[in-house]
């Protein structure tokens, strides 16, 4: 099988916003806000070849077809944490998508997802599934929400991330080369903890001020 796109969001206003977000002593407040308004514009261009149908509407001068949104439905796939801070940006432009919740954390010695909730629409098979973390670090956490969802039936995946390590992307084309990957960054590498370098540090503890 061919492996999965990478699309990075070289869009000014998303380099600017992750520049901010990088710089240590940003506020939490800050943080989470401007997390929130990539969320809203990375959304923007998950969607952008979402298909579109014309239906009959009336404007108040005459009828016409005008084009809506076709076919199947929306679900918005935050990992938690740290995926919950693009959630309201994407709802904003999604205010009807179904939410699927997935909790894992990453074991500090072994990087390995460990699963502690998941709770979602029970059959996503006709859904698009737009899953979202911030961090592709070693890409074990996307991995493991990935299959989560396709074990639902998910067949329409879309994985959002900010940043990603090159480790991370390469893991997850490998183990599920059939999600295409959106991305504000690919930053160089990640050091002996498994963070991303020079990344923005853990992205949980600086969007909830638990650190
Ligand atoms: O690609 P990986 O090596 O799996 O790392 C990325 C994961 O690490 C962070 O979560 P963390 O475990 O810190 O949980 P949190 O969001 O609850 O802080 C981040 O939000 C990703 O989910
Ligand atoms: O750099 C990293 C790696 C994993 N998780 C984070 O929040 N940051
Ligand atoms: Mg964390």
């Amino acid at each position: 099988m061919s492996t999965s796109s990478v699309n990075v969001v070289a869009h000014p206003l998303i380099q600017h916003k992750l520049s901010l977000m990088r710089e240590k002593d940003r506020s939490t407040k800050s943080f989470r806000e401007i997390l929130n308004e990539i969320g809203m514009l990375l959304g923007y261009e998950v969607t952008r070849d979402l298909p579109l149908e014309l239906v009959d509407i009336e404007t108040p001068i005459s009828p016409m077809r005008a084009p809506k949104i076709a076919g199947k439905k929306l679900t918005l796939a935050p990992i938690l944490r740290a995926g919950v801070g693009f959630l309201d940006g994407m709802l904003a432009l999604m205010p009807s998508a179904r939410i699927a919740h997935i909790g894992l954390y990453r074991d500090p010695e072994t990087l390995q997802a460990v699963e502690y909730y998941f709770k979602a629409p029970q059959d996503l098979s006709d859904r698009t599934v737009i899953l979202m973390d911030p961090m592709l670090a070693t890409g074990n956490s996307a991995c493991a929400g990935a299959s989560l969802l396709k074990a639902r039936g998910a067949r329409d995946i879309r994985f959002v991330c900010l940043l990603a390590a090159p480790e991370g992307i390469a893991q997850f084309q490998s183990e599920h080369p059939d999600v295409p990957v959106w991305t504000a960054a690919i930053d160089e590498r990640l050091n002996d903890h498994g963070y991303i370098v020079p990344g923005l540090g853990d992205a949980g503890d600086r969007m909830f001020g638990t650190k």
